[in-house]
């Protein structure tokens, strides 16, 4: 199946960062056996797919080699497609999203929303899989000097209207595309949290699936820092992530993007049970 997949309910995406230094998670998953063990464990959590990576993209990160990330991502991808899990490929690499795909990666997950890598369109086109399209505005070694708005909900939905553009001039079915607003890429916590007060907006003047990636970001450790302003560690932010998760499913998103599955999973059914009470009401 190539099409975009649905559920009943705002989906759970777990993350897989196959990574020595992605910013919440860096270095617990990055041995395939481990990588596999974690995207199962997601699953069991109640993940319905697994976004697998393998290149940090937190601010400042340097780029890995292709021939790297594909030793990094393949095998993991493929041994989780074996074992039963939907798994899509986060990479702004053609190549890789090629490899990827062969392996049995049902989704490519592109940061750059096709911007980074001008074969990344024409590939996906090509093999007729579902794109997530993220709000971008350049790679992570500066991308938050580029965090200036004027209107930031406006200017993000009109660079993923020309980012959406960019993918159905490529090829790509609008069927199968999925927005992201690109949480705390060139963006600073006011405006993250600006563009989660709009999610409204984003579902009405972008008539695509949403996906929202709060997952332990630089934000919400600004909403939860402590009378010192110091912000708790990135893996003490999932109940913080559970809420927006659940603020997420109740304004409509496709698929909330977490590194732990359990509360997010449980706060998309609360949602929808919520959601479900009301349309009987
Ligand atoms: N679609 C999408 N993909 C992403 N991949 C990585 C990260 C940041 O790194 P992480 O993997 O540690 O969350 N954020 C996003 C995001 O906001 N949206």
């Amino acid at each position: 199946m190539t099409g975009l997949p649905r559920w009943d309910r705002c989906a759970v995406m777990g993350v897989v960062n196959v990574t020595p230094d992605s910013f919440s998670d860096g270095g617990r998953w990055f041995d395939p056996e481990s990588a596999v063990k974690r995207g199962l464990d997601l699953v069991a959590e109640g993940a319905d797919l697994i976004d697998v990576g393998g290149e940090s993209t937190r601010p400042g990160a340097t780029r890995v080699d292709e021939a790297e990330e594909l030793r990094r991502v393949v095998p993991v991808v493929r041994e989780l497609v074996d074992r039963g899990a939907l798994v899509s490929v986060d990479t702004t690499r053609a190549s890789v999203a090629e490899r990827a795909i062969e392996a049995g990666a049902r989704l490519v997950n592109d940061v750059s929303g096709g911007r980074a890598d001008p074969a990344m369109v024409p590939l996906v086109a090509e093999r007729a899989v579902p794109f997530v399209v993220m709000h971008w505005r350049g790679r992570s070694l500066d991308m938050n000097e580029r965090a200036v708005y004027a209107d930031v909900v406006g200017e993000v939905i009109a660079e993923l209207r020309e980012s959406v553009e960019g993918a159905v001039g490529g090829g790509i079915a609008p069927e199968r595309l999925v927005v992201d607003p690109g949480l705390g890429f060139a963006k600073r916590a006011e405006q993250d949290l600006t563009l989660l007060a709009a999610l409204g907006r984003l579902r009405a003047e972008l008539p695509f699936p949403l996906l929202v990636a709060a997952s332990r970001k630089r934000f919400l450790g600004r909403v939860l820092a402590g009378p010192d302003g110091t912000p708790p560690p990135a893996r003490e932010r999932d109940a913080a992530t559970a809420a927006v998760s659940a603020l997420a499913a109740a304004a409509g998103a496709w698929a909330v993007r977490v590194h732990e599955a359990r509360a997010s999973a449980d706060a998309v059914r609360v949602a929808r049970a919520i959601e479900e009470a009301n349309s009987r009401a």
